[in-house]
């Protein structure tokens, strides 16, 4: 579904010595996401999680190499190809808040890609309204509230209705549970685990946090200063990970993550998320 070739990214920033900065983010990554799974890329602050993110959904473009979803090289896309992928890719961000325009209705808000990227009429847009919210969680009177009515759990629910609203294949979750506490992290990752089951979804899952790439992805890989430095398709034998930035993260980690290798063996619908705390 989505390959990245030999992909670098460089950003000019700032000053260093009278002269602009150079900072690697991306360097030379390679990698490959099926159809249907979720890959998840793990790494350090500033490792270039999110500017791998950005050069899939087109607000940045690679110095180097090619970024390909279904063999189309997104960057050399046309005007057609590109409103296609507009709506076959879409993203959640960390912030709910932010993402969201506070002076508009929620049902506004989920509606907005729908009217931008399909010909529905007032009416059929308002019964899909209505089924989104149900299929994320939250009531039909949520429609008619405003974000600052919202918690950040329920207000990323909106985000994640807005981003299905026009059926795309790919989602982007950049860091979606990190500002969430813990029981709010587990109901928006069983949302997502169901959403993506039922709805065929890919996932590129971008996040610090090992046990939840444990019990929500497929294969991860390890960003380090911009470069993949390791990888396994067995996210519950991170013993494989060798590298010292991936054994730093491990050892951040590591009780919490044993812990959970051992409830996530019981059954695919049971989730551990942190602290010993068991939600089915
Ligand atoms: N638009 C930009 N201009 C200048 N530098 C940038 C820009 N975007 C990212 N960078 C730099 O590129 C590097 C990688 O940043 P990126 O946000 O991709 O890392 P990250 O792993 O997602 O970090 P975090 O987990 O903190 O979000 C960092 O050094 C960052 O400061």
């Amino acid at each position: 579904m989505i390959e990245f070739v030999n992909v670098s990214k460089q950003f000019r920033d700032g000053k260093w010595w009278g002269q602009k900065k150079t900072i690697q983010a991306v360097r030379q990554v390679s990698l490959q996401i099926k159809a249907g799974t979720c890959f998840a890329l793990v790494g350090e602050s500033g490792s270039g999680k999110s500017t791998l993110g950005n050069l899939l959904i087109g607000l940045e473009k690679p110095d180097q190499g090619q970024v390909l979803f279904q063999d189309i090289n997104l960057h050399e896309a046309g005007p057609e190809q590109r409103q296609r992928l507009r709506r076959d890719m879409q993203i959640v961000f960390q912030d709910p808040y932010s993402a969201v325009n506070p002076r508009m209705k929620i049902k506004d808000v989920i509606a907005e890609p729908m009217r931008v990227h399909l010909e529905y009429s007032a009416g059929e847009i308002k019964e899909r309204v209505k089924q989104l919210l149900e299929e994320v969680g939250l009531s039909e009177d949520a429609g008619e509230q405003y974000s600052h009515q919202f918690s950040g759990g329920q207000l990323q629910r909106v985000t994640i209705a807005r981003a299905i609203s026009i059926r795309p294949k790919v989602i982007i979750l950049d860091e979606v549970i990190n500002s969430l506490d813990v029981l709010v992290q587990v109901s928006i990752m069983k949302l997502l685990k169901h959403l993506q089951r039922n709805l065929n979804l890919t996932y590129l899952f971008i996040c610090h946090d090992l046990h939840a790439v444990k019990l929500f992805a497929d294969e991860v890989a390890v960003l380090d200063k911009g470069e993949i430095v390791d990888y396994t398709n067995d996210v519950t034998r991170f013993d494989q990970l060798k590298h010292p930035a991936s054994r730093r993260l491990i050892e951040a980690e590591l009780p919490i993550v044993t812990q959970a290798s051992e409830v996530h063996k019981q059954t695919d619908e049971e989730y551990v998320v942190t602290k010993g705390l068991y939600v089915s």
